[in-house]
């Protein structure tokens, strides 16, 4: 579904002058993501992750290579298939307008693309787990994992084909990113979506994704099934991995741990 070749992307340093250099943030980024699969994207704070999902939204150009879904440019992609990709970001307090009540945020990428939706959004509530009592209220008055629930709900309004999870879970307490976690997991089953999903804990990642990149200092330094993590050999990968399974001793890929870490 998404292809993406050799990008490179880099941003002026800070400060004034025609003479600054610029700062490479990412480098020889390719991968690709099939249809139905949900791919995560692991790396430190600064490793250009926000970079990278900026570049696959559309949102930026990158300097040189290429994006495209179904062949054709991010750009041109999203304005022949409006409501088709969607994103949901981390900061859910600064992604819904306060002066909006939970309906009209829902509601909001239906009325721009003109189409009626007062009849669905309570059944997106509920699909998001969230009571329909909630559709008049705003933001403030909201938890952080109701709220973050109808940013997704609202994510998932025009029924997108792909969706980008940039930290969405990572300022939720561990309880609600679980309930977050089956709730996408149920979503991406009964609408077959694509997910890019980026996320700075492993195991989170491995939780809902088939496969995963691992980002460092803006180059992808190794790309594995999330059932054969222990094959991994960038040191990066393997001190992430460490942290969570223990190496050694096992075969890749046939310790009693490959399961709890896969799908
Ligand atoms: N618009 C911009 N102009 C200049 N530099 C930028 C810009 N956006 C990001 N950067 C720099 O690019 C680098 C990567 O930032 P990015 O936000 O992509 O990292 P990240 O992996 O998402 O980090 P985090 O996990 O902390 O959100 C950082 O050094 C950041 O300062």
């Amino acid at each position: 579904m998404l292809t993406v070749k050799n990008i490179v992307k880099s941003y002026a340093r800070p400060g004034i002058g025609w003479g600054r250099k610029r700062q490479i943030i990412l480098q020889g980024i390719s991968f690709t993501i099939r249809p139905g699969e949900c791919v995560g994207l692991i790396g430190e704070s600064g490793s250009g992750k926000s970079t990278l999902s900026r570049l696959v939204l559309g949102l930026e150009q990158p300097d040189s290579g290429e994006i495209t879904i179904e062949n054709q440019g991010v750009r041109s992609w999203r304005s022949s298939h409006p409501g088709q990709m969607s994103v949901v970001f981390q900061d859910y307090t600064t992604s819904a307008n306060p002066r909006f009540t939970v309906e009209e945020i829902i509601a909001e990428p239906l009325v721009m693309l003109n189409k009626p939706a007062r009849a669905v959004v309570t059944a997106l509530l509920d699909k998001v787990g969230l009571p329909a009592a909630l559709l008049g209220r705003y933001p403030h008055e909201l938890s952080g994992g109701q709220l973050q629930r109808v940013c997704l709900a609202r994510a998932i309004s025009t029924r997108p084909r792909f969706l980008v999870l940039d930290e969405a879970l990572s300022s939720l307490d561990v309880s609600v990113q679980a309930q977050i976690l089956e709730l996408l997991k149920g979503l991406k089953a009964e609408l077959n979506l694509t997910y890019l999903f980026i996320a700075h804990d492993l195991q989170t990642i491995t939780n809902l994704c088939n496969r995963v990149l691992f980002l460092y200092q803006g180059m992808i330094v190794e790309e594995l099934a999330s059932s054969r993590l222990f094959e991994a050999k960038n040191d990066y990968a393997r001190q992430l991995l460490a942290s969570v399974i223990p190496f050694g001793g096992c075969p890749a890929g046939r310790s009693s741990h490959s399961g709890e870490m896969g799908q």
